[in-house]
């Protein structure tokens, strides 16, 4: 098995990278329809209706999936012997980043049910800061990843 990783790893990691790209498209613009919905939207207006069809799609038909590939690809490469030497700190920082990022996710998850709800209690500006959360763990994984401190 470890073979047929190793034999593939060029393939494993564009797959992986392709993922990373759709996941990150996707929890970048979540947070955005969030500050708008809170904004703009009147609670049971039509419009309240279509931005709940607009984030229910973005979840279940971009971020979902591309949380999970993400997760199969990169853990394949982990798999490959002598990929990740974890002695050093690089694969323990961009661990704790991407379980932020998973965090994230998540958190982006609980906040849809609330809009569902109508229990949204957030305002569109603590949305706009919860948007850079994904930027900064961004820029620390990619680090990680390519400087390999
Ligand atoms: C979900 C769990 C993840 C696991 C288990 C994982 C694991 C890995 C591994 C083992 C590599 C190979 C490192 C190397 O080639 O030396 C890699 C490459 C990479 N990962 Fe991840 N990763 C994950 C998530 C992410 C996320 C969330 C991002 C970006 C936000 C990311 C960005 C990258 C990039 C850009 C590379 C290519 C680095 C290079 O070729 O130099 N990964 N990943």
């Amino acid at each position: 098995m470890t073979d047929f990783l190793a034999e593939h790893y060029l393939w494993i990691k564009t797959l992986h990278v392709i993922s990373v790209i759709a996941w990150m498209a996707g929890l970048f613009y979540l947070p955005r329809l969030y500050v708008y919905h809170t904004e703009q939207v009147e609670r049971g207006s039509a419009t309240d209706m279509l931005f709940q069809t607009m984030e229910r799609r973005l979840l279940k038909a971009i971020i979902n999936p591309a949380s999970v590939a993400t997760w199969i690809f990169g853990l394949c490469l982990v798999f490959i012997p002598g990929m990740v030497d974890w002695s050093q700190i690089w694969p323990w920082t961009k661990a704790a980043c991407v379980l932020g990022m998973t965090w994230f996710h998540h958190w982006l998850g609980w906040r849809r049910k609330d809009f569902i709800a109508g229990t949204n209690r957030l305002t569109g500006r603590q949305y706009r800061m919860m948007n850079e959360v994904p930027t900064l763990l961004l820029v620390v994984i990619v680090a990680s990843v390519i400087v390999k401190f």
